[in-house]
């Protein structure tokens, strides 16, 4: 289901002409629907049926606090890396006792927070951090309640960059030392063992890395076990892909199934906490930009447009592939095959190589699939202002954050006395 569609050769957000939007406000531009998120959402949360969980969503993905209240608003959790992310949460009114709270360099100061919020869970990435939320807990005379996040070493088959779950990578604690530090865990006085947690990667569109992730977490459940360590919750992270260009990525339904077959047939069914980004907000969200001049050399087609990989960095970090379309269906335009780049002084600063588009100067075009990791990203990179973030809400638009102004570029600088 997308909430982003031709209406009469005219690019629709629910019910709003897309060039409405870029008329109003300007490009570029991110703009959202709420239906979409709701719809994403309320896909996974039915797909538990009655079986205890809670979505965590993971707040990196998408943090506008008007995104988050909405989830909150609907009963989600978070999953959050910073005291900012907190910080967010609370500020758009989610509750501290369903965050989840990952992230492999927690500083004193953002434990002390998160403690004396109450979250859910502190995620502890290695035994150093254990060591650290201890002494921290003790500090704050609370007891602390943490999930050991393991490194299971499956390979999550995605972006190299956005694999968390190999034992390359800095995440989580491998198997072996796991077992080690829940039982030094378990004796600390300041730490409640809460659960286990695992996160392998990101825009992952098999089953079966999940799965095989969750057999290793629930063979380490059973083996605590059977040591006295009583395992209560089992978080198994973020990670759901989505239809960028044609993949397809397991649906909500197949998997939560997936999950729920596999904790039932190991005999091991603890509530589970999940935390998806991507699969939330990533199709609810398009970036609009318009192009500014059509420029050609012997090799190749330019589409330049206003919009560059300060305000979407996906592309030219990852290779990402975003599909271009225009708002405006009919054009009287040749078709040509452009790369569409924006306006950054940089030679990565390309939204999409070769694409087949019919444009001229002054044509809006949408970036699709931009609601994740995309305005977070985004930076002031050639001293650009970050674009607005609105919120299309069946035929209303509402600014969640405005466009950036020239003065806030330099509000924080001083000169030399
Ligand atoms: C710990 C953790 N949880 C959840 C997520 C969300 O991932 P995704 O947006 O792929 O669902 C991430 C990012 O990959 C993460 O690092
Ligand atoms: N920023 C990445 C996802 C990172 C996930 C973080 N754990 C992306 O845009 O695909």
């Amino acid at each position: 289901m997308t909430f982003f569609q031709y209406h009469a050769g005219e690019l629709h957000a629910e019910h709003v002409p897309v060039s409405q939007i870029a008329k109003q406000f300007g490009t570029p531009a991110y703009v959202y629907s709420r239906a979409a998120i709701e719809h994403q959402w309320h896909s996974l949360d039915t797909a538990f049926g009655d079986y205890p969980h809670t979505i965590c969503y993971a707040v990196k993905a998408n943090s506008n606090i008007a995104v988050l209240n909405l989830l909150a608003q609907m009963g989600s959790g978070f999953d959050i890396v910073s005291e900012g992310e907190l910080r967010r949460v609370l500020l758009a009114g989610g509750d501290p006792r369903k965050v989840v709270f990952s992230g492999v360099a927690k500083s004193t100061g953002e434990l002390e927070f998160a403690m004396r919020n109450k979250v859910r869970s502190i995620n502890i990435e290695s035994v150093a951090e254990l060591h650290r939320v201890q002494a921290v807990a003790a500090s704050l005379d609370v007891v602390a309640a943490i999930a050991i996040r393991v490194n299971p070493n499956v390979d999550p088959e995605t972006h190299p960059y956005i694999s968390t779950g190999m034992d390359k990578a800095k995440f989580g604690v491998t198997m072996e030392a796991a077992f080690e530090a829940y039982q030094l865990a378990a004796k600390m006085p300041n730490i409640e063992v809460h659960g286990i947690a695992c996160h392998i990667g990101s825009q992952i569109t098999k089953t079966s890395p999940f799965t095989d992730a969750l057999s290793i977490v629930l063979d380490m459940v059973k083996r605590l076990r059977d040591v006295g360590i009583q395992i209560q919750q089992l978080d198994l992270g973020g990670g759901l892909g989505i239809n960028y260009h044609g993949e397809t990525p397991p649906s909500a339904q197949e998997y939560v199934d997936g999950m729920l077959a596999s904790v039932r047939e190991h005999g091991v069914d603890l509530p589970i906490a999940i935390e998806p980004g991507r699969y939330i907000v990533g199709n609810s969200g398009i970036m609009l930009t318009q192009v500014e001049y059509l420029k050609h050399n012997q090799s190749k087609r330019f589409a330049i447009v206003d919009a560059g990989m300060n305000d979407l960095l996906r592309p030219a970090l990852y290779q990402a592939y975003h599909e271009i379309i225009p708002v405006a269906e009919q054009s009287t335009s040749p078709i040509e095959q452009y790369d569409v780049v924006g306006p950054v002084c940089e030679s990565a600063d390309v939204l999409g190589y070769d694409r087949e588009l019919s444009v001229k100067s002054g044509d809006l075009l949408a970036v699709c699939s931009a609601g994740a990791y995309g305005h977070v990203m985004s930076n002031q990179y050639n001293s650009r202002p970050k674009p607005p973030e609105l919120m299309v809400d069946g035929d209303q638009v509402h600014v969640i954050r405005r466009r950036e102004t020239h003065d806030e570029l330099t509000l924080a600088e001083s000169l030399l006395p």
